[in-house]
């Protein structure tokens, strides 16, 4: 069984504006619908949980899509949070070996084979799977005046995209240990892997990506527009 989880409770400060950007509408549909209706068009995904903020006044209802559940929970404060928060209101008869997939709402672009390629490395490595693409820029860390410091070696460098695939009750224990902590992880697999695991990159699209600004809106209804 595999379910998604779409952290969707953030606040969009980075891309300004009254509209919390998982409901700017790029293609003709919210960017949320979007992440939905590719996660939940895949054939091996049987429903997905939504973290919304609590104060969330756009959320338009779905109780399913694709002939799928759509549930939702109330996020948290960090997007860590929003995912473990939807992590616990899973349904409880769904076997802690529940494979999950953790998407952004905000990544509207993600395509079927992408999917396939991670469910089957999720599938093959028990400790997870995530999207993701090799560095392909020159690196430089920055000093405090914004002037070169370094150039980073980047050969075994990657980016991370979602999905993120893992069990439920790695996941949760990961996310739970973090947060314990006090540690603030930026993806699911920070959490596994101070865990003492590793997870499996899988190189997938370099068109996933994340609507972080305004200028990525144009680029994401472009890419829509076109599939
Ligand atoms: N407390 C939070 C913060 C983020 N997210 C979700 O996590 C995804 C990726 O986060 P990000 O792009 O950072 O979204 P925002 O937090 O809304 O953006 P910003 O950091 O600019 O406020 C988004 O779908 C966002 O809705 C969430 O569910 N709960
Ligand atoms: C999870 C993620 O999309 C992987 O790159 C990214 O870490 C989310 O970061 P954000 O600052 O919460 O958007």
């Amino acid at each position: 069984m595999i379910w998604a989880v779409i952290p969707a409770a953030g606040r969009g400060t980075r891309f300004g504006g009254e509209v919390p950007k998982q409901y700017l509408e790029v293609a003709g549909q919210p960017l949320i619908a979007h992440a939905l209706d590719a996660l939940l068009s895949h054939p091996r995904i049987a429903g997905a949980m939504v973290a919304l903020s609590a104060d969330d006044t756009r959320w338009p209802g779905w109780s399913e899509r694709h002939g799928k559940p759509v549930l939702r929970c109330v996020g948290g404060g960090e997007r860590a949070d929003s995912v473990l928060a939807a992590l616990r209101a899973l349904p409880s008869a769904l076997a802690d070996d529940t494979l999950v997939l953790v998407h952004d709402a905000a990544r509207p672009n993600l395509r079927a084979q992408d999917i396939d390629r991670l469910i089957a490395a999720a599938s093959e490595h028990a400790e997870g799977a995530i999207l993701g693409a090799p560095v392909r820029d020159t690196l430089k860390r920055a000093d405090d005046t914004r002037r070169i410091a370094a150039t980073e070696p980047r050969s075994a460098l990657w980016r991370a995209f979602t999905p993120q695939a893992f069990r439920r009750d790695v996941l949760t224990h990961a996310l739970e240990a973090a947060a314990r902590d006090g540690v603030v992880v930026t993806d699911e697999a920070m959490a596994v892997e101070r865990a003492g695991l590793h997870p499996t990159l899988v190189e997938g699209r370099e068109d996933n990506l994340k609507v972080t600004t305004p200028a990525d809106l144009a680029l994401a209804d472009y890419l829509l527009r076109q599939r």
